[in-house]
């Protein structure tokens, strides 16, 4: 169960506007948020995962607060352990694909898997420089999975895939989150490529 209620003080082009957004959704869901660009929808995850200050919240994971502005709770990103898969990917240059995972995880075998749903198992050791678009955003959602979150925070995951690739992918994930009872919360334009499989959506109006 995750309950986020937040509101924050965004700085818009022509001064300032406030983001109120109110979310609850039950353990294993799938919550798609859409709305217009610059609505606050980025801000939003990253105020749950902890990247972003809010000037009120209360964020609650599972009946562990994460933040409560009124009662001076604010645990730290690392504390949180939310799953998050940026918009550009925040991929390391250096790192091959097999550490990017390695980094989050030492269960070799859930590696094999990992790779094997992102279709990345013949590329575990090349860097991201030598990636496509697509594999380096399949990189990204794998990387945010590997410690098996309780949340999973997704910026426009799919923007770079080909319609049948992330059918597949998205399948393989589905599967994946049923049996981790994963709480995904997915930020995406295109709300047809989650019907089916998305539990719940909240608009984010600007
Ligand atoms: N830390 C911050 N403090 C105040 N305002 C911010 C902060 N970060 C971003 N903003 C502003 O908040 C607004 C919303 O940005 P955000 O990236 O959350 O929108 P979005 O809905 O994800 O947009 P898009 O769909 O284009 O990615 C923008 O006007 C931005 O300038």
């Amino acid at each position: 169960m995750i309950v986020a209620e937040i509101h924050k003080k965004l700085t818009a082009g022509h001064g300032q506007v406030d983001l109120q957004v109110k979310l609850q959704a039950e353990k294993g869901s799938i919550t798609v948020i859409h709305g217009p660009s610059g609505a606050g929808k980025t801000t939003f995850l990253k105020i749950i995962a902890g990247l972003t200050h809010a000037n009120q919240g209360l964020v609650v994971i599972d009946d562990q607060v994460w933040l409560d502005t009124a009662n001076g709770i604010n645990l730290l990103p690392q504390q949180r352990k939310a799953g998050f898969v940026f918009q550009n990917y925040a991929l390391f240059p250096n790192m091959t694909v097999r550490r990017h995972l390695e980094y989050a995880t030492s269960d070799a075998l859930w590696i094999t898997e990992l790779l094997k749903i992102g279709g990345l198992d013949g590329l575990a050791d090349r860097k991201p420089d030598y990636l496509s678009g697509g594999q380096q955003q399949r990189l990204a959602i794998l990387r945010a999975m590997a410690n098996k979150p309780a949340l999973l925070l997704m910026d426009e995951p799919f923007s770079a895939l080909d319609a049948k690739t992330k059918a597949g992918l998205l399948a393989d994930l589905k599967q994946l989150w049923d049996k981790l009872q994963t709480t995904v919360i997915i930020v995406s334009h295109n709300l047809q490529e989650l019907a089916g499989i998305a539990t719940g959506e909240l608009y984010i109006e600007s």
